[in-house]
């Protein structure tokens, strides 16, 4: 049975063990490959330690765990993109093709701004208090 991402498998995976391996695989090919992937990483685990360090609400986490993984998943799903564009164009100029990456790239930018906005709202009062009430 082919259960490795290195045998060069074309056929659909059969066993569950499989699918995760592979999808792990992604994970794995976007922290390592991702220059991006890994700021987001790093900020999204900052604002874990502040959340920590600002004891917030149960609902504020699930918003902010809420926020981290919409910017990661939108950044999966650009580099997906990139690299599908890339192997049909071989990296030659098509309009279409600039459409389809400034398209995902937007996406981004929509989950970082909604991220951006999720961060302030639970973290601006609490940051304000603590310098106000120093
Ligand atoms: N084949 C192509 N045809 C036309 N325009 C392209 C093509 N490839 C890239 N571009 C343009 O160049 C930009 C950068 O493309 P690239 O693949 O380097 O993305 P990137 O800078 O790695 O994106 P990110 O910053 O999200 O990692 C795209 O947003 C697009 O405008």
């Amino acid at each position: 049975m082919r259960m490795a991402w290195n045998d060069k498998q074309t056929e659909k995976n059969r066993r569950f063990i499989q699918s995760l391996t592979h999808a792990l695989y992604g994970l794995k090919t976007v922290i390592k490959e991702e220059r991006n992937m890994k700021y987001h990483l790093l900020l999204g685990l900052s604002a874990v330690i502040l959340g920590v360090f600002c004891h917030i609400s149960i609902a504020e986490w699930l918003w902010l765990i809420c926020a981290i993984v919409l910017v990661l998943m939108a950044e999966m799903t650009n580099t997906a993109f990139e690299v599908l564009v890339d192997l049909v164009t071989n990296k030659t100029y098509h309009p279409l093709a600039k459409k389809v990456k400034d398209m995902a790239a937007g996406m981004v930018l929509l989950s970082a701004f909604f991220a951006i906005f999720v961060g302030m709202i639970i973290f601006l009062p609490k940051i304000i208090s603590f310098l106000v009430g120093r």
